[in-house]
């Protein structure tokens, strides 16, 4: 398949069209960037240069490399990268699960490492989590599952029991109070997880893996509820996950760890529609609309002298038409162009996404020399590209 930035380049030039010749061909940890928080407006949560390794057989394992970022109050932000890149690692160190080598992370201006141990038993009631497994007690009924950390703390039995009434009614569990976790389903028990991790009131949610258990219906419904509680309680939300799925869903900002380093962050539509780090490409492929199989089969290079249509890939970063793709650009295509495989998402009111257009190469060649007089063709894809040709079929 030809897919050189040569040839996208080339019909850049014809067409006015930028090609994206700044893309590194191998993932390096990026500029050390923190969030700019607001004026004045203090992060939630800032990670400055941690480092955290691990002495294995085979040697030292830096599981967290010099990570520095922010959170922001009352933000949802994921951080994605693929097993092993040190996710649980970052997230445990943001209630002491884990303390950085060097390195500190700070929560309202707080250092988490200097904390002696009752401020950390205070610290870890304002940081509820929940868990990929949900980790509840199968001998206890719902009901008990969520006022447990109550009762541990000592809270009165008619205060624990009104605490957890009204966060069954927030969950949408509250007939199944005095039922047992075998009973529920994956999406209830993780309800039940919800409802404990709320317990206390935290100002801040962890969720590790929450969802990677769940079935796709009730992931969907599970990450409603997650955005609901964030936006109801005002509640800063940090995540883990392998699946850009879920960042899609529901986060404002990602995080993209590879070996230990931040190689990507930045909100989650800028970084869907214009990653920079291979490993960010990567995590997204399974959601982008690529060349079906049987088109993929039939590619070639080159047409020589046969006859036959060029494969073009558009795609749209939702930068410069967030708004959505015109229906008239996409017109001055030709009468000849066929819209074959594709589709646009909508991330934060950005629309972004790919379409596959296949075209006699005679009506391509033809679009390319008018192009050479007027650089305003094709302004709404941020990208075209050859995919390659298709022989003319008989
Ligand atoms: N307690 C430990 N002792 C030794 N090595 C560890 C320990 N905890 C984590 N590691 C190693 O540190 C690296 C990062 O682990 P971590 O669990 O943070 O990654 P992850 O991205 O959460 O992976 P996964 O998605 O598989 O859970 C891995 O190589 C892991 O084997």
């Amino acid at each position: 398949m030809n897919t050189s930035l040569n040839t996208a380049l080339n019909i850049s030039a014809l067409i006015g069209v930028e090609a994206n010749p700044s893309t590194p061909a191998t993932d390096k940890p990026a500029a050390k960037a923190y969030t700019t928080p607001a004026a004045g407006v203090q992060p939630h949560l800032v990670f400055d240069n941690i480092s955290r390794q691990y002495p294995s057989p085979t040697g030292t394992v830096h599981a967290l490399r010099e990570v520095s970022f922010t959170v922001a109050r009352g933000e949802i932000f994921g951080i994605i990268g693929r097993s092993g890149a040190g996710k649980s690692t970052l997230l445990r160190s943001i209630n002491a699960l884990e303390i950085p080598d060097t390195g500190a992370v700070a929560i309202n201006g707080l250092k988490v490492g200097s904390l002696d141990e009752d401020a950390l038993v205070k610290l870890r009631r304002r940081i509820g989590m929940i868990f990929q497994h949900f980790n509840l007690l199968s001998a206890k009924t719902v009901r008990d599952n969520v006022g447990l950390p109550l009762r541990v703390a000592g809270v009165a039995p008619e205060q624990i029991r009104a605490r957890v009434d009204a966060l069954l009614d927030l969950v949408g569990l509250r007939d199944k109070a005095d039922v047992y976790p075998a009973k529920l389903s994956g999406g209830q028990k993780q309800r039940v997880g919800i409802a404990r991790a709320l317990v206390h009131e935290p100002e801040i949610l962890l969720c590790d893996e929450a969802t990677s258990a769940l079935d796709p219906e009730s992931t969907q419904s599970i990450l409603t509820l997650l955005r609901d509680i964030s936006s109801k309680m005002g509640l800063t939300i940090v995540l883990i996950t392998h699946d850009m799925a879920v960042i899609r869903e529901i986060c404002d900002r990602v995080l993209v760890l590879n070996h230990g380093q931040v190689v990507e962050q930045g909100e989650v539509w800028r970084v869907f529609g214009d990653p920079q780090a291979e490993a960010t490409r990567a995590l997204l492929r399974p959601l982008q609309h690529g060349l079906p199989a049987d088109l993929a089969a039939q590619l070639i290079d080159d047409l020589g002298n046969q006859a036959g249509d060029v494969l073009l890939s558009l795609r749209f970063n939702g930068s410069a038409h967030p708004q959505g793709v015109s229906l008239q650009q996409l017109a001055l295509l030709g009468p000849d162009a066929t819209l074959i495989h594709g589709g646009l998402d909508r991330i934060r009111g950005h629309a972004q996404g790919n379409l596959l257009v296949s075209l006699p190469v005679a009506s391509w060649e033809a679009i390319k020399i008018r192009g050479g007089n007027n650089n305003d063709r094709f302004q709404g894809a941020d990208f075209i590209e050859v995919l390659g040709y298709v022989p003319a079929r008989t």
